[in-house]
């Protein structure tokens, strides 16, 4: 059992990227700090980000197989991608979304997500810490059949 943090479009410019909004923290420095977490918690944490919506949904459908726990930051496709909404539907072992900001405090476009009714629980406006939180979140499930 893998917990997959899976990153969607324009993530990987986190920590250049609008700094006043998404700060200064990179993609790499939030895998070093899982990397650290997995390690004190007992389990394996991946994360992984991209910019092509093939390549996510391939992602999904594996960790739907797998029955790998995820916690997706979809960027934009959160408001946007009924097709990754569908394949996060078939995700049994927990889904977490994820974002960095507050969707909810910032233009009304972002106030809706495709990927929430289909997502165990949401993370928002809590920075990067969010993805810390989310993989506790998910660790302590593991095994619980929940
Ligand atoms: O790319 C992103 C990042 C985001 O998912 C976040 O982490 O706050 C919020 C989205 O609205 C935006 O398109």
């Amino acid at each position: 059992m893998t917990i997959l943090v899976l990153n969607g479009p324009n993530l990987g410019r986190l920590g250049k990227r609008q700094p006043e909004v998404y700060g200064t923290t990179t993609l790499a420095d939030v895998d070093e700090r899982l990397q650290a977490l997995a390690a004190q918690l007992g389990v394996t944490v991946e994360l992984r980000q991209t910019d092509a919506e093939h390549e996510m949904l391939g992602w999904v459908h594996a960790a739907a197989d797998a029955g790998d726990p995820v916690v997706l930051n979809p960027g934009g496709w959160t408001h946007t991608s009924v097709a990754l909404r569908d394949a996060c539907a078939e995700l049994r072992a927990g889904l977490v979304e994820l974002h960095v900001s507050n969707v909810h405090a910032r233009e009304d476009f972002r106030r809706h997500s495709y990927v929430t009714p289909v997502a165990t629980g949401v993370i928002a406006g809590l920075g990067v810490e969010g993805y810390e939180l989310a993989v506790r979140f998910l660790a302590s499930r593991v095994g619980t059949g929940a």
